[in-house]
């Protein structure tokens, strides 16, 4: 079996009946967790449903998803879609299912080369839904499934469209865009006649998971390049589905070009849902950027203490933590400061922290892949990330996501939210926030989403965080975090909040002056300057002459570092 095929297949509750618009029905408002549980799945069982016995033979779930009880039926009838639905909801199955079904009814000549094409934002997201895809193939017998997505050999990824084209194909934009568009190199043409984009010629079904982010501004110029290349909709007919948990007004306006005009637009949020995530238990906390790291560090902690699963009776197993959190940080460099930082506490102190597992853009993709893998089969450990995983990755039984300082937008919130409490299981959410960045707390968005101020934290724990606090500070001190690693996350602290300066209405001034603080109290930097930065960079971040940087001129400075670096890592973070 393929190794990532390990995770366990979650059972959907057994009650609930919902109609063909994906409303519950009979239920009341009350969130007990019964009714928490089930909300989000219907009376529609898979057996029963127009589909192939070797489609039934590949899902191991009884009970259909809501989403994928009310789009299965339009989906098969091939209506273009544009679909809502709650994070973790199972929309993987609601659009790998019917694509997969429409083949069948084809006959067999016409369904060559690659016939169903799924885009996905990130590179992990992409193999998640490969794993998915395998699983529904498993019992298909000449339907076959691949990946081309950033991060891995380009030539292995020439070969497998060439030589054996996958039915279906799940792609990041940025590999895809490289394979339709650069020549095939001259040491693979020889083995191979055709192009990449001849793969595509019988095309059937087109499909955009996290839709939104796709089709923002930051994928716009990849997605345009690869329907260039894509058989022209009017002369090779193809279904398009479009699914996420966030769609915004303009993103609909967007989605409405990549769709026939007689698309159906179906949301299977609840009406009393606000928005998506409104039954999740979620805090805030608000602590000065000094505090972010020991505020963390405790959580995680009590975390760890309060989930305990008691030993089996008999087996002679300890009593063993359970807890599983994921923490986002607004950029990669402040998730490789985090992991050194709280890699060398649990090395002084075993057993004081779970264990920790790194992933964001700035890690080659063999690591991010062994990242994703471990902790989605641990029961207990802290996944340190950055947005890389915040959108439709699925860990079973992540009890709590930690969001440290503030999200890109309200989306994004959710979406990394999201990585909890899914398939109707428990979970909740906390997000520390410094003060100047309450603002987000007021925006329309969040505010419908029920988060609630954990105003007892600071009384309830004051002693034990002064103890992280002087903690940290002494391995901030020693030798344990590279003084490059304190560099790169103060530069990436300046691009970031540079970056997001006008929503804090901070002056360029306030920036520097913060990044500064940030510098010395919050992440121990010891010297007479902070960290050096390039002086193309500051010019690039309309910095020059904003008095309490330290600038070189040149690769004088960490060569590593470039424009508006916290932001780019960012972008970095979602592109492939
Ligand atoms: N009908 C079902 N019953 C129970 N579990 C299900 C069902 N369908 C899918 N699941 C499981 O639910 C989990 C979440 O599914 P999936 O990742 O497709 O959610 P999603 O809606 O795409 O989430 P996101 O918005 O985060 O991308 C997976 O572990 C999946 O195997």
């Amino acid at each position: 079996m393929h190794p990532r095929n390990k995770k366990p297949r979650l059972a959907g509750p057994t009650t609930v009946s919902n109609d063909m618009n994906g409303r519950a029905g009979g239920m009341t408002d009350v969130d007990t967790n019964e009714t928490a549980k089930s909300r989000h799945f219907s009376s529609r069982t898979f057996q029963a449903a127009p589909i192939s016995n070797e489609s039934k033979a590949g899902i191991a779930h009884e009970f259909m998803s809501d989403v994928q009880a009310a789009t299965l039926d339009l989906a098969l009838a091939g209506t273009d879609l544009l679909v809502q639905a709650k994070t973790g909801t199972g929309k993987t199955i609601a659009f790998l299912l019917p694509a997969i079904e429409r083949l069948l009814a084809l006959p067999p000549s016409s369904v060559r080369g690659i016939s169903i094409l799924v885009l996905a934002p990130t590179r992990e997201l992409a193999l998640q839904i490969e794993d998915e895809a395998q699983l529904l193939l498993a019992h298909h017998k000449h339907l076959t499934v691949g990946h081309a997505i950033g991060g891995t050999n380009i030539n292995s990824s020439y070969n497998l469209l060439l030589s054996t084209p996958p039915t279906i194909l799940i792609a990041t934009p940025g590999r895809l865009v490289d394979l339709l568009s650069s020549p095939i190199p001259t040491h693979l043409a020889g083995k191979h006649t055709g192009n990449v984009a001849g793969q595509f010629s019988a095309l059937k079904a087109l499909i955009y998971d996290e839709a939104d982010r796709l089709l923002d501004q930051g994928f716009k110029k990849e997605l345009d390049t690869i329907s260039r290349y894509l058989p022209d909709k009017n002369k090779v007919p193809r279904q398009a589905m479009l699914f996420s948990a966030t769609v915004s007004k303009e993103i609909r306006e967007v989605a409405a070009g990549a769709l026939n005009k007689d698309y159906q637009f179906v949301s299977t949020l609840l009406e009393d849902e606000v928005n998506t995530h409104e039954h999740v238990a979620q805090s805030y906390i608000i602590a000065p950027f000094a505090s972010t790291l020991p505020t963390a560090l405790h959580i995680l902690r009590t975390e760890l203490a309060t989930h305990i699963a008691p030993s089996q009776p008999g087996t002679g197993t300890k009593p063993a933590s359970t807890s599983k959190t994921i923490v986002f940080f607004p950029t990669a460099r402040h998730v490789s400061l985090a992991a050194e930082l709280f890699e060398a506490i649990a090395k002084a102190a075993p057993g004081s922290l779970p264990p920790i597992y790194e992933i964001h853009s700035r890690k080659s993709q063999s690591a991010r892949t062994k990242a994703a893998e471990g902790f989605r089969d641990t029961t207990c450990g802290v996944l340190l990330s950055s947005d890389v995983a915040a959108r439709g990755m699925d860990f079973p039984g992540v009890t709590l996501v930690l969001q440290l300082n503030l999200p890109s937008d309200a989306e994004q919130y959710i979406h990394r939210l999201g990585r909890t409490a899914r398939a109707g299981a428990a979970g909740r959410g906390v997000l520390v926030l410094d003060p100047s960045e309450e603002g987000f707390l007021r925006k329309k968005d969040v505010q419908g989403l029920g988060l609630v101020q954990d105003t007892e934290f600071y009384t309830t724990t004051s002693s034990a965080l002064v103890a992280c606090t002087s903690e940290i500070q002494r391995v901030l001190a020693s030798s344990a975090v590279d003084r490059e690693t304190k560099a790169a996350a103060y530069r990436a602290w300046l691009g970031y909040y540079n970056s997001v300066a006008k929503e804090l209405r901070w002056s360029k001034e306030r920036v520097v002056q913060e990044a500064g603080v940030y510098a010395r109290e919050a992440i121990g930097w010891i010297g007479e300057n902070v960290p050096d930065v390039e002086a193309r960079a500051v010019g690039k971040m309309g910095l020059r002459g904003v008095p309490g940087l330290n600038i070189v001129s040149g690769k004088q400075g960490n060569a590593a570092w470039g424009i508006g670096d916290g932001l780019q890592m960012y972008l970095d973070t979602l592109a492939s």
